[in-house]
């Protein structure tokens, strides 16, 4: 089985060309203004323009929005046809914006026990990541793990990907623990917020694969 990557929180053309040479199969671009991570739309569409698209073996581009209005999203949307929504909202938005933009939308959702998980299949997909905590300045990117067991054994209502505090290092553990098939990394694989690591993006794609030989 191969394990998907999705790499997080891109701002430079170097670091998706390097995303699309070493066969990552999502790449995030982050909408939300109190991010490190957070690009403009011109700074999108020039990022979005510098690998190829997914149906010449490009990644698929993920914009990431926090709270999201349609407008919001429409708008980004005119600048960068992005393929996948990616939302820190509740349920019953992230359904109306899926109906209203026709894009695919994974929610975000920050669990700490079995019960937190998603039921619903009505979504395209889920990033499971641990829950936001009192101060924190955004809701995701924070580098910050969960207890990995919580998802083995659960069957899915959707696809889903485990995301926060992955590393090179983590990630096979992970990929083996969790049960997952798809990985999603930010600051695991950075020099500083917004600035990845080659280097480091290679590893991870490599030790992800390793957990995934068990199940
Ligand atoms: O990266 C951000 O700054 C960010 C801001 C607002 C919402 C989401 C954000 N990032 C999400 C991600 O990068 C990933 O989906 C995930 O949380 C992994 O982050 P990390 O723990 O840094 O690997």
């Amino acid at each position: 089985m191969t394990v998907s990557v999705k790499i997080c929180g891109l701002t430079r053309t170097e670091d998706m060309q390097a995303c699309a040479a070493l066969g990552v199969r999502w790449v995030g671009l982050v909408f939300h203004l109190a991010s490190p991570r957070f690009v403009k739309l011109e700074q999108a569409a020039d990022l979005h323009a510098a690998i190829p698209v997914p149906n010449e073996g490009g990644p698929l581009r993920v914009g990431l929005f926090v709270k999201p209005t349609h407008e919001q999203i429409a708008e980004t949307l005119r600048h960068v046809p992005l393929d996948i929504l990616q939302l820190y909202t509740d349920e019953a938005t992230a359904l109306t914006l899926q109906a209203r933009t026709g894009r695919p939308v994974w929610l975000a959702r920050g669990i700490s026990r079995t019960h937190d998980l998603p039921v619903s299949d009505a979504l395209d997909g889920y990033v499971i990541e641990a829950p936001a905590q009192e101060g924190d300045t955004r809701p995701g990117g924070l580098g910050r793990i969960f207890d990995w067991t919580l998802t083995s054994g659960w069957q899915a209502p959707a696809p889903w990907l485990l995301a926060g505090g992955l590393t090179p290092e983590n990630v096979a553990d992970a990929v083996r623990t969790s049960q997952t098939r798809a990985v999603d990394v930010s600051s695991g694989v950075e020099e500083r917020p917004g600035i990845k690591s080659a280097l480091l993006i290679e590893k991870f794609v490599k030790n992800s694969q390793k957990g995934a030989c068990t199940h």
